[in-house]
């Protein structure tokens, strides 16, 4: 394949993601693509990616992959991944343009009944995605929403060994589910806590769970994996949405409600009419021109995917967490007992 690098259309912890556009007259690929490309250091996390989307194979509700390829720009080996191009970007950008509204509720019921499909073939073919958020599903100009970035997918296969001793963080710390917080397990059921998040930011426009700025993320990292509190279902959201979410936020991922059941939960089995679809797209565009007003600058930009590990020998959950955040603030940047910062 032959193609021309674009537009930057989004940055990641590890990478840069472009417009492509295919140079090649041939219908093997379409004429504008995605390429998402890193140096060295981001090569791991993209091999990553591209070998889980060829497990994955073809699923509409998952980003295509057309293959990889290997250039070098300014005396620089960049390592590109060519990717589906969705043409309106991400959830997370859409839902910050809508003034901390959020999306109608029909809305949120049509893009979650797509990501629990792209769920399901996700979990059905062994893999765990482990970073579900609005940033990493993304938006087409039809309206259909499909699920990316597969740099921190795992192969799981009902085993949830957890990945090491001590602490990691996988993912976003505000979708971790408690599990992943206490135990280091991120399987399927961990996917169902962050879809949870995932709905309660698409539908209200803030994060699931409330964080005072400048707060620790520890403490966050407590509220999760300690005690009872459960993020705060929005009052607004209809009986069956709050239903739903009760069934992603159970603490005990033993007794969450798998993707497979969540499909047949009410507030997502519905099946839309083709004009029901068209008058979508219609209130879809319609949400696109609210302009964008200034919101707290406590983004939490710099918690997105990070993975930090730290090899402790403490066993219980508020033992670990405890030690953490009597710690002032981590440095990010070194070694010692935080060894990876991605
Ligand atoms: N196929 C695509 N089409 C259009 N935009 C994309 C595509 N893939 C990624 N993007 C944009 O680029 C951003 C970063 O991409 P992505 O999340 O895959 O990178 P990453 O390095 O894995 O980031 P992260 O820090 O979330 O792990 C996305 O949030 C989205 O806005």
């Amino acid at each position: 394949m032959e193609w021309v690098r674009g537009e930057t259309i989004g940055f990641g912890t590890f990478s840069t993601v472009s417009v492509a556009t295919n140079t090649r007259d041939s219908d093997d690929f379409p004429a504008i693509m995605a390429v998402k490309s890193s140096v060295s250091y981001g090569a791991a996390s993209l091999s990553n990616e591209k070998s889980v989307l060829d497990s994955l194979g073809d699923c509409p509700e998952i980003v295509r992959c057309y293959g990889e390829d290997l250039t070098v720009e300014n005396g620089e080996e960049m390592h590109n991944l060519l990717l589906e191009y969705a043409s309106r970007g991400s959830l997370a950008t859409h839902v910050k343009k809508l003034s901390g509204e959020g999306l109608p509720e029909s809305t949120v019921r049509r893009h979650i009944g797509s990501v629990l499909r792209g769920l399901r073939h996700i979990h059905a073919k062994g893999f765990a995605h482990c970073d579900i958020k609005l940033g990493n599903i993304l938006l087409f100009n039809d309206g259909a929403v499909k699920i990316a970035d597969f740099g921190l997918a795992r192969r799981v296969d009902g085993d949830l060994t957890p990945l090491k001793k001590g602490v990691e963080i996988r993912g976003t710390p505000l979708y971790m589910a408690p599990e992943s917080v206490n135990d280091n397990e991120y399987g399927s059921a961990a996917d169902v806590w962050a879809l949870g998040c995932a709905v309660v930011e698409m539908f209200s426009g803030k994060t699931a769970w409330s964080v005072k700025e400048g707060s620790h993320f520890m403490s966050l990292l407590i509220r999760i994996g300690v005690g009872d509190e459960l993020p705060k279902i929005p009052e607004m959201l209809s009986e069956e949405g709050k239903d739903f979410l009760s069934k992603c936020f159970v603490k005990d991922p033993e007794k969450r409600w798998t993707v497979e059941m969540l499909l047949n939960h009410s507030f997502v089995a519905v099946d839309l009419e083709d004009d029901q679809r068209e008058d979508f797209v219609v209130k879809f565009k319609e949400e696109e021109k609210v302009l964008m007003s200034p919101k707290c600058p406590f983004e939490f930009h710099d918690w997105e995917s990070s993975t930090s590990d730290s090899h402790t020998s403490l066993d219980s959950p508020v033992e670990r967490l405890g030690s953490l955040v009597s710690s002032s603030s981590p440095d990010w940047s070194v070694g010692g007992s935080w060894v990876t910062v991605r």
